[in-house]
């Protein structure tokens, strides 16, 4: 199922033996076709139809935006990435899911797997940013308990467009105690960043030690567009 903007590489979870999204913290090194990794775990992208989710994955995947005429996703998709988290490779396994309202009871029954749900709305759409409270209630009906989520204020480069400002995003991803960030998939702003706190995110979970303070996403995000310089408004 879904469109064909991108070849599909591997089915989900096929080369680790893992259920689809299932984190697990590899004993040996895996293979997922050529590439070797550690651990993996599920990424979910979310959010209204045409926020850019697919774009923010192309953009991370290969670096380069999708521009042209807009293909609404069918049902769900997905890719693989391998990541070096210092030293540990972390495989994300990326869900793009389809936006659109007749879309969400598939996208629903993958929310339970996933380890991470970035949360997407466009700077250039009120409606999209005042469907994010519907999306976290979604997110509390069906994610797990302690998945990691990330707001992500897309389409940050459309200044003259814009009708979110940062100020309101950063207000409400504080209210919900989750991370935010603005992001570009066209100029490539803080797309890195995003996947890098998640990845760096989970291996934490995965590998800290019962003494040892727990990792916060939302203050590494904060520490991280100090030091790049993020988005602006
Ligand atoms: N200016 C700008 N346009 C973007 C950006 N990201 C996506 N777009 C455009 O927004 C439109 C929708 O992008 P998609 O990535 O297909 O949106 P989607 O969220 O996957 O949509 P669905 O598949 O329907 O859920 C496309 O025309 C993109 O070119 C961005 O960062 N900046």
């Amino acid at each position: 199922m879904g469109r064909e903007k991108f070849p599909s590489s591997s089915g989900p979870g096929a080369s680790n033996g893992a259920p689809p999204g299932e984190m697990s913290r590899q004993t040996s090194r895996q293979h997922s076709l050529t590439e070797t990794y550690d651990m993996s775990c599920k990424v979910m992208l979310i959010g209204d139809s045409g926020v850019g989710k697919t774009c923010i994955l192309v953009r991370f995947k290969d670096g380069t935006f999708l521009s042209g005429s807009f293909i609404s996703t069918v049902g769900i998709d997905f890719r693989n990435k391998v990541v070096d988290v210092e030293g540990t490779k972390v495989k994300l396994q990326i869900w793009d899911t389809a936006g659109q309202e007749r879309f969400r009871s598939i996208t629903r029954a993958y929310y339970r797997d996933a380890n991470a749900l970035l949360l997407l709305y466009d700077v250039t759409s009120k409606t999209s940013f005042d469907n994010i409270r519907a999306w976290l209630g979604e997110i509390n009906d069906y994610a797990q308990d302690d998945v990691v989520i990330m707001l992500l204020g897309n389409k940050c480069d459309s200044s003259g467009n814009r009708v979110v400002r940062k100020e309101d995003g950063e207000r409400l991803a504080r209210e919900y105690g989750v991370a935010f960030m603005e992001t570009s998939a066209k100029t490539g702003v803080n797309v890195d960043l995003a996947f890098m706190a998640v990845a760096r995110d989970l291996k934490m979970k995965k590998t800290r030690r019962p003494n040892e303070p727990k990792f916060c996403v939302a203050d590494y995000v904060e520490q991280e567009k100090k030091q790049t310089g993020c988005c602006s408004s």
